[in-house]
Order: structure tokens, then sequence, then C-alpha cells
């Protein structure tokens, strides 16, 4: 494999089992005995089973289910804290797919200090160290001096807002800020991977919603691979690129937070789903009436069923013009975020990951049809009353 389509992360098939009589429980497993009946007949827990995905550069994966699914089991498999009884756990090191659950101690060690990093629960801070000290713990490991160390982490302490706090000790700080000390020491050492179990669950809900907001906005800049466990689905849908929901040990659905909300796989990840608020979560891109979808007459496409709304396009499916009952009218290009209009116009133009919120503040201050379009301008569909009333109630366009 080229190394830059090398995934940060790839599970293979991985089983995990914690007990004395392995080999049987694998059989079982094999056998396709649940978790309950392999524990009664082996006394083993099964960790995790059958678990495979990858997990791409750059991107936010979270691990999500109920209490005991397997989580933090598969998370804690990426550093080799929990032993692997069967297939692989591929990381990407030194641009090299490297088998953690088989390399060699130096290997271990080496991925362990530079390439992940784990950001825990509890904050794991050192109560007689200061915050800079705390922060700079993995590079003390990495063995760089003291002066070029400091360096570093006063660094990442500024990004995290932490300046004035480096030379407080844990207990001076609020649970939120150690938990920034956290993210500082893992930043730190410039890892790849970052991994992250239930890192803003012991905060009030307040703090946690404002370090999911930092998260995100420091991933804009730092851009890491971060494997994220949560138990809670609002958490996974807003931060997770992907998402894997467990049960039992198993995967029982991997996609984008649009497929898990709108097309759920099993009735377990349906019933996470239910209660969820679709407006943060979908895009227009999982809502939209697709471009082939829509009738066209020659050069023109008809965004409305009585044929009152026709746009022209060029070669390259890129709106030219509208025309409104045989008038010229005119296309206002819309800003994807926070859904405004800079002026008057009779059909919108915005991009195709526009949020369903902002195609419904869009709808509301205009009532005009909204045009998605690609990065190159392309026409990618077209999301009108229909498909945001579909988004909304979370029923996916059956798949053409
Ligand atoms: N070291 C271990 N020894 C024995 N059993 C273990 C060990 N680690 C995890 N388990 C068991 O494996 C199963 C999965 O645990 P895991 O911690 O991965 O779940 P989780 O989804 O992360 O749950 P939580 O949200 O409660 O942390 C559980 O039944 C747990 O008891």
């Amino acid at each position: 494999m080229a190394e830059t389509t090398l995934p940060a992360i790839e599970f293979r098939n991985l089983d995990i089992v914690f007990g004395e009589r392995r080999a049987e429980a694998l059989r079982l497993v094999d056998q396709g005995k649940t978790r309950d009946e392999i524990l009664q007949a082996t006394n083993a827990v099964l960790g995790a089973a059958g678990v495979s995905f990858t997990v791409d550069r750059g991107e936010i994966c979270v691990l999500m289910g109920l209490s005991g699914s397997g989580k933090s089991t598969i998370l804690r498999a990426v550093n080799r804290l929990n032993d692997v009884a069967r297939g692989e756990v591929l990381v990407r090191h030194r641009e090299r797919a490297i088998d953690v659950a088989a390399c060699d101690e130096t290997t271990l060690r080496d991925i362990r200090t530079h390439t992940v990093s784990m950001v825990f629960q509890q904050f794991a801070l050192l109560p007689w160290r200061t915050v800079r000290q705390n922060a700079g713990l993995g590079l003390e490991l990495q063995g760089l001096p003291v002066a070029e160390r400091n360096r570093i982490v006063d660094e990442k302490l500024a990004m995290v807002g932490l300046t004035k706090w480096a030379d407080k000790y844990a207990h001076e700080l609020s649970g939120g800020m150690q938990q920034r000390v956290g993210l500082a020491r893992a930043f730190a050492t410039n890892a790849d991977i970052l991994l992250m179990d239930e890192p803003f669950s012991a905060l009030d809900p307040l703090i946690r919603t404002k370090l999911q907001d930092e998260l995100l906005e420091l991933q804009k800049s730092i851009r890491k691979t971060i494997l994220f466990v949560s138990h809670d689905l609002d958490e996974a849908l807003k931060l997770g690129n992907r998402i894997a929901i467990m049960q039992d040990g198993h995967i029982v659905q991997w996609g984008r937070p649009d497929d898990i909300l709108l097309r759920p796989a099993t009735p377990y990840v349906a019933e996470f789903v239910r209660h969820m608020n679709p407006l943060n979560v979908l895009r227009g891109s999982a809502v939209m009436r697709p471009l082939h979808s829509l009738k066209r007459e020659g050069d023109m496409l008809l965004l409305d069923d009585a044929g009152g709304v026709r746009l022209e396009v060029d070669s390259a499916d890129r709106p030219v013009c509208v025309r409104i009952e045989g008038h010229g009218g005119t296309l206002g290009h819309a800003d994807g975020e926070e859904g405004r209009v800079p002026h008057a116009c009779d059909v919108i133009v915005a991009p195709v990951d526009l949020k369903l919120r902002a195609a419904i503040a869009l709808k509301r201050q205009t009532n005009h049809p909204i045009l998605l379009v690609d990065d190159l301008g392309r026409l990618a569909g077209l999301c009108d009353n229909e498909e945001i009333y579909r988004g909304l109630l979370q029923r996916a366009e059956p798949r053409a």
C-alpha cells in the first residue's frame, strides 16, 4: 500500500478475550456463541469479537456503546494495553503499518513514545508536579532537554488557554482545566494518534460542551487522528467523522454520523438514535434530492413540479442562471455555516455540506429552493421543504 494512503489505524478481525480458557472461548466465538454463553461455558469474558474497521489520518472516530460493550477494550488494543487473542491492529508508525499486537517490545515502546498518545477520563495528573511539568511528561520520556521541553509545552499550554496556570498544581485547577492539561500533554508529544477514553465524561455538561467545541476547533489546525470513546451519542455525533457502534463486543454499525442517524443498521442502533436531534448532525448531502433525479429539459433543470422554476447549467453542471415563470431570476450564494444570503435572490446556491440547521434558517429567511454545489461549483442536488422535512423526521431517501 502506498504510504500516503496508509490508514492511521486498521483493526483486522480483532478478537480480545479476558480469562484463562482463551482457545476454548475463541472456538465458541467461531460457533457464533454470545458473550453470555461464552462466559457461562468458559468463565472468559469476550472483550471484542470480529472487529474490523479503519481510522484514516486526521479523522475523529468515535467508539460508542453502552457500558461494557467493549469500547475501551478496543481503544486499549491500539497501544497494547490489552492483549489481542486473534487478528491484527495495524498502526501507521514511521510511514509503515505495524501490527501492534505482534511487534517486538522495542517497536512497541517507540510507538507508545512517538506515535500514540493517550488522554484519560480521570486526567491522570501527578499531584506533586506543576501543570508545565505534567504537560511535559511525554517529552521527558522522549528524552528532550528541559529548555526544549518547556518551549514546546508552553506552546501547547497556550493552545488550550492555560498559559497563566503553568506553575500551578493539579489541585488548584478545575476539572475542565485539568483535562486541558491532559490534552496539552497529549499534543506536546507530537504523536499522530490520540486515544481518548471518555475524556470529558467526568466534567459537568457545560464544561463538557465547551471542551468538545474547543477540541473541534483545535482539530482544524492540529489534524490529529483521534480514536475517542464515548457512551453519549450526542457527543459521538458531534465529534465523530465516523462512528463505530458497539454491542457485546461486536461492532454493529460503522459509518458517518448521518448514516447512523438516517440508516440505523439494527434495532439497538435505532433505539439510540430515536431521540436524537438531527439539526446539528445532518448536512445537505445527506438529505438532498440528488442531481440525477431532477427533471431535465435540454440544458434546463426543473426545480419545482410545475416547471415554473428552471435552472440552466453549463456542461459541467454548474448553475449558470435561473428563470422564474419565463423571466430572468437571480442566484444568491449562501455561506455554509450560518445560513445567510448576501442579497435578494430567487434561488439559493450553498455548499453541499450545508448543515440542516442552516438550510432551515435560509428557508425561513427566503423560502427559496436551495441548490447544493460541490467544491468545484457543480450542482450536487436540491434541498427544498420536502428534503428538510424528511431529514427532520430522520427518514432516508431510499438509496438510488
Ligand atoms: N482487564 C480486564 N479483565 C477482565 N475483563 C475485562 C478487562 N477489561 C475489560 N473487561 C471486560 O470486558 C468487557 C468490555 O469492557 P470495556 O471496558 O471495554 O467496556 P466499555 O464499553 O468501555 O465500558 P464502559 O463504558 O463502562 O467503560 C466488560 O465486560 C469488562 O468487564
